[in-house]
């Protein structure tokens, strides 16, 4: 069994991780921390886990989680980079759901969360979290930084063009979110008042997940293919739902003659957790809510140069626990469905 602590078990990710550790049939849950709530009961609070988990909440203790084999952070931005250090040295294997290790070059970190790297030399052997790109490093990995949610559904989407070269001039990325990707903490942004029946972008200007999409297409060219050299473009929108991300690509292919549907279907042959639709889809985000799917699609309306892409996930699992917990059973040599082999819910 593999030992598990969560650091930041009140949060929107760090209880759908608790939903999915809870049946994981290779997982002991040991520890799961919340300041606000500590010594009270987990399925007190999260009374859809009773019956299911016998564990209180303590406050976040290094040493306590250095007994763990694996540690997730499901903490805001910039908590991780200051314990991490100290559980690598433990022996403890650490997955970060938040952005810490996700950005390699520091200053680029620095411009976009507005604070210096606590742990730079750490930093350079985290491996990036998205299993599509980075299977075989991730096994190795002592640190694996989770991918953000607007970024694991748009990465998918552009992988197959992007990595055969194809792409010409700009990508434009319109990507919307379920209110659940601002987190669990009180905002009035999220107020059921303001955020239903309405709709808005937001992060037109610059939005941190901007220099993370960058980074991972800059990585996907194959050998002897023209990287990426256009602008990218990425506004990111709150729709009035829970769960989902839908992230629509535009981009102009060199090549009008490439099958599309073909190179996304053999791209990702063999891959559990993407699904590329039949030719003409339009997949729904609540094709894929609760699950770790990311379901896409590929057109080019009207024969034309514009390819569109569509790429839904769920935020909280592809975007954020589910994706962790893929990761965690590459990292501990499982096969990669273990806990997650179930359909969304529906309707
Ligand atoms: N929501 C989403 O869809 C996604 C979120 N993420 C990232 O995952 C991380 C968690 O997100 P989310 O679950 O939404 O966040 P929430 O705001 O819902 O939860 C944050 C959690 O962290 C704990 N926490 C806060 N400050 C500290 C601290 N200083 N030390 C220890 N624990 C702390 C909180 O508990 P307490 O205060 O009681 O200790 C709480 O459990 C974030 O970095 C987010 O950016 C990534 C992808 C998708
Ligand atoms: C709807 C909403 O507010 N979404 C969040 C992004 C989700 C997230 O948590 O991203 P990180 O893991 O990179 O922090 C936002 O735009 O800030």
């Amino acid at each position: 069994m593999i030992k598990v602590g969560i650091v930041g078990g009140t949060g929107y990710t760090g209880a759908e991780l608790l939903r999915l550790l809870s049946v994981h049939p290779d997982v002991e849950l040991s520890m799961i921390t919340s300041r606000s709530e500590a010594g009270k009961s987990v399925s007190a609070l999260f009374s859809g886990l009773r019956g299911k988990l016998d564990l209180n909440f303590s406050l976040p203790d290094n040493e306590q989680l250095s007994s763990c084999d694996l540690v997730f952070f499901a903490t805001p931005n910039g908590i991780a980079m200051e314990s991490v250090p100290e559980l690598l040295s433990a022996g403890v294997r650490v997955i970060d759901l938040a952005a810490d290790f996700r950005l390699s070059d520091t200053s680029l970190w620095k411009q976009w969360y507005g604070v210096e790297h606590a742990c730079p030399d750490v930093l350079k052997e985290a491996v990036y979290g998205l299993p599509e790109m980075n299977r075989a490093d991730i096994a190795d990995a002592r640190l694996v930084a989770n991918p953000g949610c607007y970024p694991t559904a748009t990465q998918l989407g552009l992988l197959p063009l992007v990595r055969a070269g194809l792409v010409s001039g700009n990508i434009m990325v319109d990507a919307k979110s379920g209110v659940s990707g601002a987190g669990r903490g009180a905002n009035v942004g999220t107020l059921l008042c303001e955020a239903s029946e309405s709709f808005k972008a937001y992060g037109v200007s610059g939005h941190r997940h901007l220099p993370e999409i960058q980074q991972g297409i800059e990585r996907m060219p194959g050998t002897g293919v023209s990287p990426f050299t256009g602008d990218l473009v990425f506004v990111p929108h709150l729709t009035p739902m829970i769960r989902g991300i839908h992230s629509t690509l535009y981009c102009t292919v060199k090549d009008r003659g490439i099958d599309l549907q073909a190179l996304y279907e053999n791209t990702f042959e063999g891959e559990p957790f993407v699904d590329v639709m039949p030719a003409g889809s339009h997949p729904e985000t609540r094709s894929v809510r609760g699950c770790n799917q990311c379901r896409i699609a590929v057109h080019r309306p009207q024969g034309g140069d514009t390819v569109v892409i569509l790429s839904v996930i769920d935020n909280l699992v592809k975007g954020a626990a589910g994706q962790a917990v893929q990761n965690m059973n590459i990292m501990f040599g499982l096969d990669e469905m273990t806990g997650l082999d179930f359909p969304a819910a529906m309707p």
